[in-house]
């Protein structure tokens, strides 16, 4: 709702409607009524619109975009029939910001004729991410205001644009020092009787009228462009166009599924019935890492960035200073991007400290350990942990297949060291997910069987390039071999090598099953050959120099195949898209009902999140999980049930109960409820 009120001259709307005041109904209907009122009484000369809360007004209500078509559209008052009304009003409209504007909210802002905020407001147009356009004419007016390129940055990028930013552009006219709303006020005096003819967006001319013919086929800018080459109402017409097309589409269902799905995923909580909301986090302020590898010094850095100081500890002198060049080097680069300024990068190194001796982290508040995958060496350096550190420090390992319970407390942790951790997590800029322990954990659990896939489609016949490029027309970053070549080959040999080792065997070329279960020594091959990944300039691809980045084909691969299938005795044939994408997807999709099934994550939106920020998965397919749900799940079990009879010994293809069970209820069940047939007798 919006609550109307008085104070002298000016009229006070004040939106209310928490957490972030979207622009559902009654918010809508409640800017009719007071327009209504403020019109009508004489003695109010301005109004001021305001946001109750943590913010001004984060947009549309998104949960009302899953509507269908009709009743969304004839939902009214629209955000356009209410822009009109506050654009034709004979008493100047101030929008004062603070939190956020976006979205609906931004475009309010600009059918109000002044536009104040606070300093740490933030404004944008953020509807790409929902997979939609600015459609209550945001992509109209906005060119109307700032230039097209401006404009078009925005609404393609969906970023927030911090007050000061929006300042020099022009979408703001003044930030406002000290309470908002007495400066707005007070503002609100200094405009009363000014002519409104010139701060009626719609009346101005686009700004300029620059051709953007490389990127016109994306809604958002072909639409901005209208703004130029249409008149106002046929650009208006047009922008309506496409947000119905849009809205109805696969990609915006799968973001908005995203949206939400990335704040289920925060609210983690425990079989204790401690969660999110009732744990208070504990205060972190000083931070320890152990390890100066590349792992060691990405965390380093982020923990920098963030503003925590830090202490580095290395075994030997030598180890430490190289991570201190890395790190250098990385906040380096991160000025020549501009990504940071030089003085922040200064006062980043400032806050670093290196030591080879751990007594160091005696007074740390947190200690990341992040040295390599070695179970007795990481359980030595916790047992060292013990001694030294306060007894309130939290202990944290950097492990992405080392069993967390041999290593530190996974199944102890309390909940006050959850929370301090998922919100440690945030203040770091990361996306924290709370995970059980368990084999590789969920990335690289259901990642492996991706991979492991990927290499047996190669020895039955396909070829490293054909197969990154059907998962990269799905929409990955990178298809599986290239990501192998940019990791190392050699990493994932010593890895299974390691583990080989742990049972006593022995892996050769030969080597067709380990543990019962087929088995690809395809990397071997590859491994024996020097052909390492990028870094040798030769991989899965070769490369126009060690460490080049531009991976090409190489007919050379083509025979290590055939020679190693030949060896083998393995037929190759030719296989289809759809069996390679079924194959590498459905492989990890069946896992991640396993994890779910087992109660590793809590939801299977918390698989997806950790897909996107993982490995890449396209936000706009919502997940491997979500892509699931949708590609129906019967659909999904029969093919996995199809390659189980025909791969009898992949475990991964071992068809999930869970998955078994959804796939055979009367009605679909939708993504948010699957949790709920754990419990069932489906
Ligand atoms: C023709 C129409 C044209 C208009 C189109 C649009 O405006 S498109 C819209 C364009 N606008 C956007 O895309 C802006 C989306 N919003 C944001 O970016 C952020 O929420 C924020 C920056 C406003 C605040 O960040 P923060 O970290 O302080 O808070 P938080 O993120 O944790 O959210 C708190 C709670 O509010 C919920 N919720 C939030 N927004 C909406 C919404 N619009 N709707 C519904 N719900 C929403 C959120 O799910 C969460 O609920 P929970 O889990 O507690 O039940």
């Amino acid at each position: 709702m919006v609550d109307y009120r008085k104070e002298g001259l000016v009229a006070i709307f004040e939106v209310n409607n928490p957490p972030v005041n979207s622009l559902s109904k009654n918010v809508r209907q409640g800017f009719v009524d007071g327009l209504s009122k403020a019109t009508n009484d004489p003695e109010v000369k301005a109004v001021i619109i305001i946001g109750k809360g943590r913010t001004f007004i984060a947009g549309a209500n998104i949960k009302d975009f899953g509507k269908p078509m009709e009743e969304l559209m004839s939902s009214s008052p629209s955000l356009i029939d209410i822009g009109n009304m506050l654009e034709e009003s004979e008493k100047p409209i101030i929008c004062a910001i603070h939190g956020a504007g976006l979205g609906g909210g931004l475009e309010l802002c600009l059918f109000s004729h002044y536009r104040l905020a606070v300093k740490s407001a933030r404004v944008g147009f953020p509807e790409v991410n929902l997979g939609i356009l600015p459609a209550a004419a945001g992509t109209q007016r906005l060119p109307r205001l700032v230039d097209i390129t401006v404009a078009m940055d925005i609404i393609s990028s969906g970023r927030h644009v911090a007050a000061p930013e929006a300042l020099k552009y022009g979408i703001l006219d003044q930030i406002v020092e000290g309470d908002l709303l007495k400066e707005s006020i007070k503002f609100a005096h200094s405009v009363i009787g000014k002519p409104l003819e010139p701060r009626r967006l719609r009346n101005l001319a686009c700004k300029s009228i620059l051709y953007c013919i490389s990127v016109i086929h994306q809604f958002c800018l072909k639409s901005v462009r209208n703004a130029a080459d249409l008149s106002y109402e046929a650009g208006l017409m047009m922008e309506n166009t496409y947000f119905k097309y849009l809205i109805t589409g696969f990609q915006s269902f799968a973001l908005r599924y995203s949206f939400f799905a990335e704040r289920t995923a925060r609210k983690w909580q425990l079989p204790s019935g401690a969660n999110a909301a009732n744990t208070k986090p504990l205060n972190v302020q000083t931070t320890g890492i152990i390890g100066a590898g590349t792992m060691g010094t990405g965390i380093a850095v982020s923990l920098l960035r963030a503003g925590y100081p830090v202490i580095l500890v290395e075994q030997n002198q030598e180890f430490l200073d190289k991570g201190v060049d890395m790190i250098r080097n990385i906040l380096k680069d991160g000025v020549s991007r501009r990504l940071m300024t030089e003085d922040r990068m200064k006062q980043c190194l400032k806050a670093l400290k290196a030591s080879v001796d751990l007594k160091h982290l005696a007074n740390v508040d947190l200690v990341i350990e992040a040295v390599y995958e070695n179970i007795s060496l990481k359980q030595e350096i916790f047992k060292k942990l013990d001694y030294i550190c306060k007894p309130s420090a939290l202990l944290c390992s950097n492990t992405s297949s080392i069993d967390i319970d041999m290593n530190v407390y996974g199944k102890e942790t309390s909940a006050e060291t959850v929370a301090t951790i998922m919100d440690f997590g945030k203040k770091i800029g990361k996306v924290s997910i709370l995970v059980k322990s368990c084999h590789l954990f969920v990335a690289n659990r259901m990642h492996g069987c991706f991979q492991t896939e990927a290499k047996f489609i190669l020895e039955e016949g396909a070829l490293p390039d054909e197969v990154d490029r059907i998962l990269e027309d799905f929409g990955m970053p990178m298809g599986p071999f290239k990501v192998s070549d940019l990791a190392g080959i050699d990493i994932s040999c010593r890895i299974q090598h390691e583990v080989a080792k742990q049972h006593d065997i022995e892996l050769t070329l030969q080597t067709r099953f380990f543990r019962g279960e087929r088995y690809s020594s395809l990397s071997n091959r590859l491994y024996e050959l020097g052909r390492l990944g990028r870094k040798t300039g030769k991989g899965w691809y070769r490369y126009e120099k060690p460490g080049g980045k531009n991976a090409i084909p190489d007919n050379d691969i083509k025979d290590v195949i055939r020679i190693h299938c030949k060896e083998l005795g393995i037929e190759q044939r030719q296989i289809s898209t759809q069996e390679i994408l079924e194959r590498c997807l459905y492989s990890a999709i069946n896992e991640g009902f396993k994890i779910i099934e087992e109660g590793v994550v809590d939801k299977p939106e918390d698989i997806d999140v950790i897909w996107w920020y993982g490995f890449g998965f396209p936000r706009y397919m919502g997940g491997p999980m979500f892509y699931a749900s949708q590609t129906g799940l019967k659909k999904v079990y029969d093919r996995v049930c199809y390659y189980h009879k025909n791969f009898p010994y992949s475990s991964h293809w071992v068809p999930s109960d869970l998955l078994r069970r959804l796939s055979t209820a009367p009605n679909p069940v939708p993504i948010t409820q699957w949790k709920t047939v754990l419990h069932s007798k489906l």
